[in-house]
């Protein structure tokens, strides 16, 4: 049993330096050090003993505060979303955590609101399953690792909402699904994504189904810009779907949502 763990971690810690090695002479190489440093090692280490993790695959998305990586599972593919320590958003990220009642205990260190976050995104997946909404099903959080399902096809995620071939004709089911899940996600889960766009929504090419991502700093409903922020989210939603000739009023379906869970209460 020792043996094949220590073969697992070997095989990480080969695949994290042929990942150095290739990107040598380019500039990638410093966010690749900024995100694999010796604790986010350790991490991925103790989530690799676990069975979870057989073997790191290629990047797949370097964002503001995470990388998102490929990874090999017991029976398939996952993703796996390393928040950096160096995070440089960090104090935006402290904003969300602090309002935030889940989290009156946090310390303040920089790292811990970082694991907070981590947490938070893995809670707020789940908490998005329970109340019907599409999004990657979370599989383990360790500290700045979130482990999730992959949602793509053989190495390559499914594409944005933006890239997804969204027309005139398919625009209103798309946007219905999204209106539902905005909906579901409020009267249900008590969450609001918090930033939502055509670009944090993937989507199935075989059923046409949008998948929610990035959920790190979605809200509760006690935060207190959890309004403002469900207003912004169905304002970019509809913006979005202007383009394909959808006419919705914001106001209006912020209205509905917060009638129908009032009327849930
Ligand atoms: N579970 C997943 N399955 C497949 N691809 C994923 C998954 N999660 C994230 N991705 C890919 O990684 C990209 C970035 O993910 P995400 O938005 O969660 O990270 P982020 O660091 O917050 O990004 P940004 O800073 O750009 O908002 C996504 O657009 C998507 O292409």
């Amino acid at each position: 049993m020792k043996k094949e763990v220590t073969r697992k971690v070997e095989r990480i810690d080969t695949q994290v330096d042929e990942m150095r090695v290739r990107r040598k002479d380019s500039n990638a190489l410093k966010v690749i050090e900024n995100v694999f440093d010796d604790a986010t090692l350790k991490t991925l280490y103790t989530i690799s003993n676990k069975g979870i993790i057989k073997a790191l695959g290629g990047s797949i998305s370097t964002g503001k505060e995470a990388n998102v990586f490929l990874a090999e599972g017991e029976d398939r593919n996952l993703a796996v979303k390393i928040y950096r320590i160096s995070s440089s958003t960090f104090n935006s990220m402290e904003e969300y955590i602090l309002g935030d009642p889940r989290f009156r205990n946090v310390r303040h260190s920089k790292r811990d609101i970082i694991f907070a976050w981590t947490k938070k995104e893995h809670r707020n997946l789940e908490r998005a399953i329970e109340a019907g909404v599409k999004v990657p099903v979370p599989i383990i959080s360790e500290r700045n690792v979130l482990v999730m399902e992959f949602m793509g096809e053989g190495e390559r995620s499914y594409p944005q909402l933006k890239e997804a071939g969204v027309n005139k004709e398919n625009a209103r089911a798309f946007f219905d699904t999204i209106s539902k899940y905005i909906e579901l996600l409020y009267t249900k889960a008590n969450l609001v994504h918090g930033d939502l766009s055509e670009y944090n929504i993937l989507v199935d090419p075989h059923t046409q189904e949008p998948i929610f991502i990035d959920m790190g700093q979605s809200v509760t409903l006690e935060h207190p810009k959890s309004q403002e922020f469900l207003r912004r989210d169905i304002e970019n939603i509809i913006r979005y779907f202007k383009k394909y000739g959808i006419d919705a009023d914001p106001e209006k379906l912020y209205s509905t949502i917060r009638e129908i869970k009032e009327k849930g209460q």
